[in-house]
C-alpha cells in the first residue's frame, strides 16, 4: 500500500499508539512515524523495542513538520498536549485523537489548533485491559469500528485521508456527531466498565467480610468482570469525569432497571424474569448474527440461523 501520510506523529505511547504504529508499519501507511511519551521510562522502552522510527524528547519536537499528529494520551491530558504542539503545527496538517470521549476533547483541544490546521477527532472501538508501550499489536484494529467525529467545517479531503489511514490499519470507519458518540459509548462502554468496577469492588469487600474464596472460585461471568476492571485507572478516571452527564443518565436508567429486577426476584415474579432474560438473549444473538463479536465461540454460524 502507498503511504497515506509522509509523516505521522504519535503523542502518548501506550496501547492505542503502539498498536497504531505496528498497524501503520504492517501496511506501509506512513513514510516516517515519530513518537513522544511524557515519561522517560516509556520513551526508553519505545526506543528499545523499535516503537516509532524516531522517539523525541518533547511533544513539539515529534509534531513539528508532521502531516498527521494523533493525540493518544488520557482524555484529561489532551488539552495540555494540544497547547504544547499548537505553535509548531505545519499549515495543512491534520490533528486527530483517539480519546474515548469526544465532546470534552473537542472543547479542550479545539482552541489550541491553528486555523490552517485540520482537526478531526476519532475513536477506535478496540482495546484490551492492558496499557503501556509494550501492550500494542498490529491486529488490534482489524475488523473493528473507528468512529470519526468531524467538527464543523472539517475539510472533506482531510477526513477522507484520515479514513484511508484507519481503513489501512484494518478498521471499518463511520462518522458520528460528538454528543451522540458520547451517549452511545456511555451505553456500550463507559457504564459497562462502571458496573464491572463496582462488581469487582463488591466481591473484594465480601471476601474481606466473610473470608470466603471469591477470587479462587470465581466463575466465568465474574472473571470477565475482573478483566474489564483491570483496565487503566487513569484512563477510566478521565473517561467518567469527562463524560459525566451521559454516564450519569445511563447509570440512572441502569439503577431503575436493577431495582425492578430486584423486586421481581423478591416477589418471585417468574414471568418478569423469564421475559426480561429472553429479551436480553435476543440482543446478544443479534450482535453475533451481525458479525460484531468475532471472539464469540459461535461466531461463524450461518447468518440468520439461531445459535
Ligand atoms: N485502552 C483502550 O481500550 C482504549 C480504546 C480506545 C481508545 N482509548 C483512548 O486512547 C487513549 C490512550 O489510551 P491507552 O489505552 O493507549 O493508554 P496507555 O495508558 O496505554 O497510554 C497512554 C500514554 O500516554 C502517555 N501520557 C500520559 N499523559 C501524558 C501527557 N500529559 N503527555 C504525554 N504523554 C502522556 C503515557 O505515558 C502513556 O504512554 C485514551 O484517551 C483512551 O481513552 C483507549
Ligand atoms: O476490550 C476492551 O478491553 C475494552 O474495554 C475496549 C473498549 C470497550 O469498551 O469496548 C474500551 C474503551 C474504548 O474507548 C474502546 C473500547
Amino acid at each position: 500500500m502507498s503511504p497515506v501520510y509522509d509523516r505521522v506523529a504519535l503523542i502518548g505511547l501506550g496501547l492505542i499508539a503502539s498498536s497504531m504504529f505496528w498497524a501503520i508499519k504492517r501496511a506501509g501507511l506512513a513514510g516516517e512515524v515519530t513518537g513522544y511519551a511524557r515519561s522517560e521510562a516509556t520513551r526508553d522502552t519505545a526506543r528499545r523495542i523499535g516503537l516509532c522510527d524516531r522517539v523525541c524528547d518533547s511533544a513539539a519536537e515529534a509534531a513539528e513538520g508532521a502531516d498527521l499528529v494523533v493525540l493518544c494520551v488520557p482524555v484529561g491530558a489532551m488539552g495540555q498536549v494540544a497547547a504544547e504542539i499548537g505553535p509548531v503545527l505545519k499549515p495543512g496538517a491534520t490533528v486527530s485523537d483517539v480519546g474515548s470521549v469526544k465532546r470534552a476533547v473537542i472543547d479542550a483541544v479545539g482552541p489550541h489548533i491553528p486555523e490552517e490546521v485540520h482537526f478531526i477527532p476519532a475513536h477506535p472501538l478496540a482495546g484490551t485491559e492492558h496499557s503501556g508501550p509494550q501492550s500494542g499489536f498490529a491486529e488490534l484494529y482489524d475488523n473493528r469500528w473507528c468512529l470519526l467525529v468531524p467538527t464543523e467545517g472539517s475539510d472533506p479531503q482531510a477526513v477522507a485521508r484520515l479514513r484511508a489511514l484507519w481503513e489501512g490499519m484494518g478498521a471499518n470507519v463511520e462518522e458520528m456527531e460528538a454528543d451522540h458518540h458520547d451517549l452511545v459509548l456511555a451505553v456500550t462502554s463507559h457504564v459497562p466498565h462502571a458496573i464491572a468496577y463496582t462488581m469487582v469492588g463488591v466481591a473484594d469487600h465480601l471476601r474481606r467480610v466473610t473470608e470466603s474464596e471469591v477470587i479462587k472460585y470465581s466463575a466465568a461471568g465474574f472473571r470477565d468482570f475482573t478483566r474489564i476492571a483491570a483496565s487503566d485507572p487513569t484512563m477510566w478516571r478521565d473517561v467518567f469525569l469527562n463524560n459525566r452527564e451521559a454516564t450519569l443518565d445511563i447509570l440512572g436508567r441502569f439503577t431503575e432497571e436493577l431495582f425492578m429486577l430486584q423486586r421481581a426476584i423478591r416477589m418471585g415474579d417468574e414471568t418478569y424474569l423469564f421475559d426480561y432474560f429472553t429479551r436480553t438473549r435476543a440482543i446478544r444473538r443479534g450482535i453475533i448474527e451481525a458479525g460484531q463479536d468475532t471472539d464469540a465461540p459461535d461466531f461463524g454460524r450461518v447468518k440468520g440461523k439461531p445459535a
